[in-house]
């Protein structure tokens, strides 16, 4: 099975291709594809990159090979991971337009491509910010179960993570999803929380202990204040501002300590490779598991008692053919509230940039 990863020379691609090959994901057999730019700095890394990973893991390393033409990527799995991204310095704020201006040429090309000259089994995983958008762009040329935006998965982990930090314990005991657009309108779904070991009354005490007396009709304001005390506080001492991260709840610690981190000039590079490749794995693998993504849903989920089109992030279940089901029980009402909320801001911004 064969892996593309396209803007494999940047910060999360390099991350994407050395994890593909520490956790033995692709196996000596099958193909690593480093996909650059032509006539760009990236044309140039690539090669460098191809040489670097083999003399790192020579040993089992995959075939490595360089394109730097839309055409020529050939790939069951393609991973989206080029573009632009968001400015590193402190105190930045995330512009959605200018990220959509540069990289939904490039979403267009590629999907372009890959409908014209791929096998139309490939399935696509869209790092890419904005990701609703890029899922959106991708799923109008290809068929839209295999198109997958990674986003809501590493939000997931990241909400598990501050769960499991809240009380002590390592995030495999922390079940439970986020659903929503990628980075600021992330929904955490509280009512699918899980903790293995405790029966439902014990959980339902620990979610209420953790939430305390706050739902999520103020959620979008809580992450607003949060990150507006952060930008002011990242410019001066960094640790200071993880320290007040430290002191907010899970859910929103789950949106604005990656946005710090970001800010730091770390980036999150190593979090979104992990969540990426667990993803490609769960794809080359043939299992099914569940996971949360954005995709393209055409009323396979209800919002405000209404089916729902557009592309939402919500949990799926993902295999060998890209995502077959979406799994959301009943939500408790806030969430139905605050989800329609964030569904109609992806989808008033996934317009003005398709539409255009
Ligand atoms: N979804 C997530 O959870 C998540 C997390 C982190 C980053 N991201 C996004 O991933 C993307 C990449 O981030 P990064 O930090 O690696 O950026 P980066 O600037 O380090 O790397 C981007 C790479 O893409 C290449 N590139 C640009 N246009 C290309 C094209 N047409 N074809 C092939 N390559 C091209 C560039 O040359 C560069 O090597 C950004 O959009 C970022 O916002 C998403």
């Amino acid at each position: 099975m064969d892996v593309a990863v396209l803007g494999a020379a940047g910060d999360v691609g390099r991350a994407i291709c050395a994890e593909l090959i520490e956790r033995r994901v692709l196996g000596a057999h099958s193909r690593l594809q480093l996909v650059g730019r032509a006539g760009g700095l990236s044309a140039r890394a690539v090669h460098g990159l191809r040489v670097d990973l083999i003399d790192a893991h020579d040993e089992h390393a995959p075939i490595i090979d360089v394109a730097l033409r839309p055409e020529d990527v050939v790939a069951d799995v393609v991973v989206m991971a080029a573009g632009r991204t968001i400015p590193t310095a402190a105190g930045s704020g995330v512009d959605r337009d200018a990220l959509a201006s540069t990289n939904l040429p490039i979403f267009d090309e590629y999907a372009a491509a890959l409908a014209e000259y791929g096998s139309g089994h490939e399935v696509v995983i869209v790092v890419t910010n904005p990701v609703e958008l890029g899922v959106a762009a991708m799923s109008r040329r290809l068929n839209r179960h295999r198109v997958i935006g990674m986003g809501a998965w590493l939000d997931t982990l990241r909400f598990r993570r501050e769960i499991a930090w809240s009380l002590g314990i390592r995030r495999q005991r922390v079940s439970g999803f986020v659903a929503g657009q990628h980075g600021e309108g992330v929904v955490p779904l509280w009512s699918t929380v899980r903790l293995r070991g405790l029966d439902s009354d014990d959980r339902a005490a620990f979610v209420r202990r953790l939430r305390g007396d706050r739902d999520l009709n103020i959620f979008s304001e809580e992450i607003a204040a949060a990150r507006a005390a952060i930008s002011r506080m990242a410019g001066d001492d960094i640790t200071d501002a993880f320290d007040y991260v430290d002191g907010l709840p899970p859910g929103i610690r789950t949106i604005v300590r990656p946005f710090l981190t970001h800010q730091s000039g770390a980036k999150t590079a190593f979090g979104t490779a992990r969540a990426t490749v667990e993803l490609v794995d769960t794809v080359l693998d043939g299992r099914e598991i569940v996971v949360a993504g954005q995709v393209a849903l055409e009323g396979e989920i209800s919002l405000g008692g209404q089916p729902f089109t557009g592309v939402l992030g919500v949990p799926i279940v993902v295999g060998p053919d890209g995502w077959t089901r979406v799994l959301l029980d009943d939500l408790a009402p806030d969430e139905d509230a605050y989800l329609g909320e964030v569904a109609a801001r992806i989808g008033a911004f996934t317009d003005r940039w398709m539409l255009e």
